[in-house]
């Protein structure tokens, strides 16, 4: 079995595999004393493991040495690249690009030869456009929706409100209103912006992913609701790595 990670700032999320297929998945907090509950049990079939992160150095290091004591399979990170399988990246400084990003993007690739939009709504909200010849035409890096909340919490002193997460879009009459209303109406106009980019750049599919996806659905965007994707390319590109 072979072992996935994605490791973000937030949350990671594993799946394992044998021969092309789930055996398990799940997902887990970096912080807390088992990151990958329900993984133990699995460990002694462990043949390989591969992880895509964002998190810092002393994160990754903190999930390396987890790995470390679950397995004796080594663990290989997997960073962005400047090509693979006719996708390009944008970026002439690729190995800045978020390891998240380029999986999402390859993950994508692999099945929407046609061109596409990713939107990996995460701890930050990224969006990339892949026209049809694969090239990566460049993106977007936004604040996440908690991010959102916790920066008006903190930064700002007479901003008292519960944070939810609400649809309405309406104008609000009450702190709480005017923060939740405002941050749904942010992301309603997010949405047109990404419906008309989309249009413009010639790209039908949008595929949408990460812990915010279905709040971005469920608030109009039109998209393919991919919540594995980043594993997806992920795994794609450390089967091709070690076959
Ligand atoms: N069980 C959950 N725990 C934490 N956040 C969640 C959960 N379910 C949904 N969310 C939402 O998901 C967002 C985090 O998304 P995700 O889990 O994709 O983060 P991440 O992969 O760590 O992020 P990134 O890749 O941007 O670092 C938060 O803003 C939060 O609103
Ligand atoms: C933007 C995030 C945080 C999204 O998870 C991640 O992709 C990242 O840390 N990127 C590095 C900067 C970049 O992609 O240009
Ligand atoms: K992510």
């Amino acid at each position: 079995m072979k072992l996935y990670v994605d490791a973000g700032n937030t949350r990671l999320k594993w799946c394992l595999e044998e021969a092309g297929t789930t055996v398990a998945n799940g997902a887990g907090v970096l912080d807390e004393e088992n990151p990958f509950p329900g993984l133990a049990g699995y460990a002694s079939g462990i043949r390989g493991i591969a992880v895509s992160t964002v998190a810092s150095e002393e994160k990754r290091e903190r999930l390396l040495g987890y790995l470390a004591v679950l397995s004796k399979v080594p663990a290989r990170c997997y960073w962005s690249e400047p090509e693979r399988g006719g996708l390009q990246n944008a970026y002439s400084d690729y190995d800045r690009m978020g390891a998240d990003r380029w999986h999402g993007m390859y993950g994508a690739w692999l099945d929407h030869k046609q061109g596409f939009v990713v939107v990996d709504a995460g701890s930050a909200v990224t969006v990339d456009f892949v026209n049809q010849c694969g090239r990566h035409l460049g993106g977007y890096i936004l604040p996440g929706l908690q991010m959102m909340f916790r920066s008006l919490k903190t930064d700002a002193a007479r901003i008292g409100f519960d944070p939810e997460q609400v649809l309405e879009t309406g104008p609000g009459k009450s702190t709480g209103e005017c923060v939740n209303h405002g941050l749904a109406w942010l992301s309603d106009a997010m949405i047109a912006r990404i419906r008309w980019d989309a249009q413009a750049f010639g790209l039908a599919d949008v595929l949408v992913t990460g812990g915010d996806a279905d709040r971005l659905i469920r608030l109009g965007l039109t998209g393919i609701h991919r919540p594995d994707l980043v594993l997806a390319g992920l795994r794609a590109i450390a089967d091709e790595e070690t076959s």
